[in-house]
């Protein structure tokens, strides 16, 4: 049986996909996003749909351990990285995952972290009143194992005292999440400007 979403959440989540298609964010069929909902549901994109397009049929229900109220449907293939972070972070509403070429091309180049320093737009991350500040965004490996990469983010989370806004998948893509959805595109969109900067800087 088609459980019930809201229709705020499959309008957020419509609207951050044709949102991050224009910045040329999600090609093909990458990235996935989701909104919390009351009673640990969490409404997420289906798997393989271009996120440019999605219309009320491409959002659906899971549960906090990814497990879906339909079982029929088939979740992002990273939902257990929503899911995770939904439960980690209990102020967490929304998450987007988007592959772009910046954070894309210096993740591929980083150790285990990217460094963000003196710009203006880290005051759009929570607690960041000055851009006289620096952020580390943590780079975990690939791992088509999601379970598997799920654990290793947790246990970094673990070691850290304080929390960034989101973090690069090697050659892969980011995460970002916020305590709604116009917030974690707003952190988004400041996260990969910056991204962006440095990656010309590093050209230049
Ligand atoms: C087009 S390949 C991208 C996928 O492997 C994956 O990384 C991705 O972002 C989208 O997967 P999806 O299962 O549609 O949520
Ligand atoms: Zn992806």
């Amino acid at each position: 049986m088609r459980a019930t979403i809201p229709d705020a959440a499959i309008q957020a989540i419509i609207g951050a996909g044709r949102r991050m298609d224009r910045f040329h964010w999600v090609p093909a069929t990458a990235g996935n996003f989701s909104v919390r909902l009351p009673g640990g549901r969490v409404a997420i994109t289906r798997s393989g749909q271009h996120k440019g397009f999605l219309g009320p049929d491409s959002v659906m229900v899971v549960d906090l351990e990814g497990r879906p109220e339909d079982p029929a449907l088939r979740p992002s293939a990273e939902t257990l990285l929503h899911c995770g972070i939904y439960r980690r972070f209990p102020e967490a509403g929304a998450v987007l995952h988007g592959h772009s070429i910046a954070n894309t091309v210096l993740s591929r180049a980083a150790g285990d972290s990217i460094a963000l320093a003196g710009y203006e737009l880290l005051k759009a991350f929570p607690g960041l009143p000055t851009h006289e500040a620096s952020v580390a965004v943590p780079v975990f490996g690939n791992d088509q194992d999601i379970p598997r990469l799920q654990a290793v983010v947790d246990s970094r989370w673990d070691g850290l005292a304080s929390i960034p806004p989101g973090y690069l998948i090697r050659g892969h893509g980011v995460y970002v999440w916020a305590p709604d959805m116009d917030a974690a595109l707003a952190r988004l969109e400041a996260l990969e400007f910056m991204l962006e900067c440095e990656m010309r800087e590093r050209r230049s």
